[in-house]
């Protein structure tokens, strides 16, 4: 991967038709592979994502003891027999905030954590308070010191205590942290007000196959009766529901037939509901999610206007991607991000292609029905470059995706995909 000259080069226009499948998901997939240092057991994980957030999580895990294997065919073993050096520097920090999640379980297992606190990035300042006063609930001693969090235990204690947790927000790694430090804790702990994220419940299920008791994930309220110890499982990562919306978009915008197999339609209800109402034809199968539309380009589909919230809601993660599929349908729409103060940063690039939006706080007006014209672009973060790949494929002429850093840090290869149902791109 090349941080600068790597682009992606789209000749847009075609329209999609065939099978995709869907990978394992990044957000279940990292705290999966953090649960592992929960364990001196040998953990299997399957379906695992080939991204460079997941490398960067071996890498860190690796760095703390822990022998990792990710072979070809998705499946991940990790073995934290013994822990050396309980740390998550910042330069694995700064490129991945998901390193965060390391937190939860170090002080779990071995009640003691140095983890970089995490920057501001690009879609927002996303502090980690939290995640730190919900392991102070439980007992943790925790100082911020020279850029890192130093977690302890109080002299004496040999593990953390169950209390009862209500977050400020709804926080999706939060809670998954928690959850994590509980499991081992000494008694209940309750996390109120917790995120019910698909992910969350993933993650569960990985839980309680290791032995440990949790109810209500799923819910607003998880409980958890801690055990001494937990011991290693195998897994299988859910598939990945914003990979899955993200070429839901992208055939939308096309037109199209294509198979998404292994997509889970009962995971992405809001998106699905828009993408209905808009005229796009889904069907939910066993195998998997099947999307038909006529394409922006035929004029009848129609802008739908949306709120992204905490699941079930609109998910954040798909703002971006669905923007661009209301700038080139027919009618004006208005978007409102609520979770993060910084994520229209792929409006400005979108109007480089034509796109007409005005974005004014956490609102952003689309008028629809544009005719977007290729053009070099540059992703800003993670689902911005996928929005402009979108942008790309129904633009005329050629369009150029740069800073794919961004894009590979969450897509499965994603130009292999998109070829293999007649797109034309290719990374030059
Ligand atoms: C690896 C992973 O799973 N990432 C996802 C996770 O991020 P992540 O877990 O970081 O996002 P959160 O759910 O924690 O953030 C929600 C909101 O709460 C705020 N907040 C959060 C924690 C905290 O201690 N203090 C605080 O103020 C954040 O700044 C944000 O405004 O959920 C987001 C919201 O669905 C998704 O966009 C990310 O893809
Ligand atoms: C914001 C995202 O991820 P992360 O929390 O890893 O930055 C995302 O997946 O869109």
């Amino acid at each position: 991967m090349s941080r600068t000259t790597e682009q992606l080069l789209i000749r847009g226009g075609q329209t999609l038709r065939g099978e995709v499948t869907i990978s394992g998901a990044k957000n279940a997939a990292l705290p999966l592979l953090c649960a592992a240092l929960l364990t001196d057991e040998p953990v299997v994980l399957h379906n695992v994502p080939r991204l460079q957030d997941v490398r960067t999580m071996l890498q860190l895990l690796e760095f703390m003891g822990v022998r990792t294997r990710h072979d070809a065919d998705g499946t991940v073993h990790l073995h934290a027999q013994t822990l050396g050096e309980p740390e998550a520097p910042y330069d694995l920090v700064r490129s991945m905030r998901a390193s965060i999640l390391a937190l939860g379980p170090l002080m779990a297992r071995i009640g003691y954590a140095k983890v970089a606190l995490p920057g501001g990035c690009a879609i927002g300042s996303r502090p980690v308070d939290q995640h730190i006063r919900g392991l102070q609930a439980m007992g943790a001693e925790t100082v911020v010191e020279h850029g890192n969090i130093i977690a302890t235990l109080p002299r004496g204690a040999k593990r953390l205590q169950g209390a009862r947790i209500t977050t400020d927000m709804v926080t999706v790694t939060g809670t998954e942290n928690l959850l994590m430090a509980a499991v081992l804790a000494e008694g209940e702990t309750i996390l109120a007000n917790a995120a019910q994220e698909p992910e969350i419940i993933d993650l569960a299920e990985m839980l309680i196959a290791m032995g440990a008791r949790i109810e209500g994930h799923g819910t607003g309220r998880i409980r958890v009766q801690g055990v001494e110890r937990l011991h290693g499982c195998e897994h299988s990562v859910v598939a990945d529901r914003i990979e899955a919306g993200t070429f839901l978009c992208a055939v939308a915008a096309t037109g199209g037939n294509v198979l998404l197999k292994g997509a889970r339609a009962k995971h992405l209800g809001a998106v699905l509901e828009k993408l209905r109402d808009m005229g796009v034809s889904i069907e939910s199968l066993d195998s998997g999610i099947r999307v038909q539309s006529p394409g922006a380009a035929s004029g009848e589909l129609v802008a739908q206007s949306f709120r992204t919230t905490e699941y079930p809601g609109f998910p954040t993660d798909m703002q971006a991607q669905f923007m661009t599929l209301n700038c080139v349908v027919k009618g004006a729409s208005t978007i409102t991000e609520t979770i993060f103060e910084n994520r229209f940063m792929h409006v400005s690039e979108l109007i480089r292609l034509g796109a007409r939006i005005q974005a004014d706080g956490k609102v952003a007006v689309v008028e629809g029905s544009a005719q977007l014209s290729g053009a070099q672009v540059s992703s800003t973060d993670l689902r911005a470059s996928a929005c402009l790949v979108i942008a790309g494929l129904v633009a005329q002429g050629e369009t150029r995706v740069g800073e794919l850093h961004h894009l590979d840090r969450g897509y499965d290869n994603i130009e292999a995909k998109l070829r293999s149902v007649g797109a034309d791109i290719q990374r030059v």
